[in-house]
């Protein structure tokens, strides 16, 4: 929708021949945000190849951990001087891989031709056409020019970073924070905690950054901060619902079962946990929601355990 009505001709593919269909028929998806017309720019085909023919910019939102399985078999089918934009927001499993790496690799194409879009942006929201700003993070200035073109509406204003790196981690670990924030409001905790947790979470974000390369600003502006509010303190965000759900004492069964979209942390938790320990780093709200998510720790004795870390300064 916003690439179409910045002006862009856009083919949607899907996995559900039903859902694309009625996508062409009726100009809505009856399964996610029904409510949205598309606009008339937006065809839907559940054909890769006719999704990927000729475009110049490939847009990929799968989630995080289907990116390797699903990219294998469209990357033969994309122009060769394709761009290609991650819109995803999670770290691999067992290779502690960003979504860009993980592109870059199985694609095989130059760095200089990925791109990340990322920032505060509830779909939500988005498909109201409610005023939002986005990154568009890429090595290469020019082609970040050439997608945020590509997706400036009245309603969507993307800033273009250089910083790859730190725009990826800001919206990887932001969905571990707000589990994080989230079991903080199911348990009863108010603002003073969540608060903390935002803070001290932007704090290990930004150590994990700075241990990985990224530019520290990077994580006060849009992809970092600008992302963790929005996604922390929004009942729309499906992380901190998620969250809040195990807080108030759902088992993590029943949470996954109430859970119809991906809330990416719930496995990137883990692998974010597993980056920080191949980079020296201390992120101890991301071990904690790994032990909340994984490892059947009660949240109760999680908070005891983080506020009886041993003091120290706050940089
Ligand atoms: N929804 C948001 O508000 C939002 C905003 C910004 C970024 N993101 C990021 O975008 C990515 C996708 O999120 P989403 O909200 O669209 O998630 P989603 O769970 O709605 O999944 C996206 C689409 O992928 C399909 N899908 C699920 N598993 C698949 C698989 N194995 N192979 C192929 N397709 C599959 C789903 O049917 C759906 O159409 C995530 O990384 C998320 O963090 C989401
Ligand atoms: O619903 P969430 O928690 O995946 O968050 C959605 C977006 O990433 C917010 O920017």
């Amino acid at each position: 929708m916003v690439l179409a009505d910045a002006g862009c001709e856009v083919t949607l593919w899907g996995r559900r021949p039903d859902i694309a269909a009625a996508i062409n028929t009726t100009r809505t998806n009856p399964q996610y945000s029904s409510e949205i017309t598309l606009p008339p720019a937006v065809t839907a085909t559940t054909d890769p190849a006719r999704a990927a023919a000729g475009a110049e910019l490939v847009f990929l939102a799968v989630p995080s951990q289907s990116l390797r399985a699903n990219l294998a078999d469209w990357a033969p089918l994309l122009r060769p001087d394709a761009v290609l934009v991650s819109l995803m927001k999670g770290v691999e499993l067992g290779t502690a891989k960003r979504m860009s790496e993980v592109i870059e690799e199985v694609a095989k194409v130059d760095r200089d031709r990925v791109a990340v879009l990322t920032g505060p942006n509830l779909a939500a929201e988005i498909a109201a056409r409610q005023p939002a700003a986005a990154v568009v993070a890429c090595r290469d200035e020019a082609a970040a020019r050439r997608i945020q073109t590509a997706c400036h509406t009245a309603y969507y204003r993307p800033y273009t970073n250089t910083d790859v790196i730190g725009c990826e981690l800001g919206g990887a670990v932001k969905n571990v924070i707000a589990l994080a924030v989230g079991i903080a409001g199911g348990m009863g905790l108010g603002d003073n905690t969540k608060a903390s947790l935002i803070t001290r979470g932007l704090a290990e974000t930004t150590r994990l950054g700075l241990a990985m390369g990224a530019d520290p600003y990077t994580f006060a502006g849009l992809a970092g901060m600008g992302d963790l509010v929005a996604t922390c303190s929004s009942p729309l965000s499906r992380n901190n619902t998620f969250g809040h759900n195990l807080g108030r004492g759902m088992s993590l069964a029943e949470t996954i079962a109430a859970t119809s979209q991906t809330a990416e942390g719930v496995k990137s938790c883990e692998s974010v946990a597993d980056l920080a320990r191949r980079h020296g780093v201390d992120m101890p709200i991301t071990e904690t929601v790994v032990d909340i998510v994984h490892n059947g720790k009660p949240p109760v004795v999680a908070v005891k355990e983080l506020m009886s870390r041993s003091a120290k300064p706050e940089r």
